[in-house]
């Protein structure tokens, strides 16, 4: 692996210095390099791992492009050398369990969400100064490489799990929501389990869901989109989050998963709001943001998440 790793990152001197195990989808390993630094490798050996780590280095990058969190930096995505799967390097980082840096990943969630609203603000001034003829070229605002993303989706497939998301670029969120994350869920449990209650649940659900946001104005933001506790931590110095699965979408989705499985803490979400307010309406659609996770859960591990999936729908069926 080594002299593969040398050729593959055009490194003289390559060798491993810990394996971190890796997490529920692929093996992971660090490696000590002499032009790279210390790296962090990703393996996979399914056929559909290097759409996975092309989405999570696009991620990594956009994520990057915002200054706004750390996520460790992309290196190279290339073929496993068995033929099979793939093999995902970027910059190691020291990850230790998230404690003492809850509050400013909340901070720092929040102006990653905000990040994308931003650039719309100052777009609209810069426009307006080029219309009065007062735009200064040396203005250091015009050095932002980033420009306003005005459509729910991605660029890039990026795999949830790996499981691969509908990103196709699409102006208006409820329908994005409903058709290419919900609808893809269930489509997939229609066609792998036949579950008639989902079927008729998700008809009557689909209905419900345009009145959940109503009076909303939602500016696409930019989501790490697969926030749960195992995909964040913290170095010495700052908070961390890794493993993303990135789209445009609606800042409450980030919060979905956040939920489901604990670690995080009173002082992050305090940080979050503190930026970012719930907008009425918000705990119900933190159900319905759940319900992807519940049925991408179902869709990976099996039935066992039927239960929480099936019990969501009537819910929000019922307080609709
Ligand atoms: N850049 C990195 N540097 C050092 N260690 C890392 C890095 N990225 C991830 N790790 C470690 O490897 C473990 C697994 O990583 P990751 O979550 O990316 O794997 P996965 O199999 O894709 O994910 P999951 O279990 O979330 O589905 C993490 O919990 C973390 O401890």
């Amino acid at each position: 692996m080594e002299n593969f790793l040398k050729r593959e990152l055009r490194s003289t001197y390559v060798k491993k210095v810990g394996s971190a195990g890796g997490g529920c989808i692929s093996d992971g390993a660090s490696y000590d390099t002499d032009n790279c630094g210390k790296v962090f490798v990703k393996v996979n050996k399914k056929s559909e791992a290097q759409r996975m780590f092309i989405g999570e280095s696009a991620s990594l990058d956009a994520i990057l492009n915002t200054k706004t969190v750390r996520v460790p930096k992309p290196v190279k995505v290339f073929p496993h050398p068995d033929g099979t799967g793939s093999m995902f390097v970027m910059e190691h980082l020291d990850i230790k369990s998230l404690r003492s840096h809850q509050s400013r990943l909340g901070e720092q969630l929040a102006r990653l969400h905000l990040h994308n609203s931003a650039l719309k603000t100052r777009q609209g001034k810069e426009e307006s100064r080029i219309g009065t003829g007062s735009a200064d070229k040396s203005d250091d605002r015009c050095n932002e490489t980033s420009s306003y993303v005005d459509k729910f989706g991605f660029d890039v497939t990026t795999c949830c799990g790996y499981l691969p998301q509908d990103n196709s670029w699409c102006k208006n969120w409820v329908e994005f929501y409903t058709r290419q994350k919900l609808g893809q869920q269930l489509d997939l449990i229609e066609k792998d389990y036949g579950d008639r209650e989902a079927r008729e649940l998700w008809s009557q659900l689909q209905r419900c869901i345009p009145k959940m946001f109503e009076g909303l104005e939602i500016c696409p933001a930019l989501l790490h989109g697969d926030l749960w506790g195992g995909n964040v931590g913290e170095t010495d110095s700052e908070p961390v989050t890794f493993d993303p699965a990135s789209f445009y979408g609606h800042a409450e989705y980030e919060l979905g998963i956040a939920g489901l499985f604990g670690g995080f803490s009173g002082a992050f979400y305090s940080s979050y709001h503190k930026l970012i307010p719930k907008a009425s309406g918000f705990e119900k659609r933190h159900q319905l943001y759940q319900l992807f996770h519940y049925l991408n859960h179902w869709n990976h591990f099996g039935s066992g998440y039927r239960g929480s999936s099936l019990s969501i729908m009537r819910n929000l069926v019922k307080d609709s």
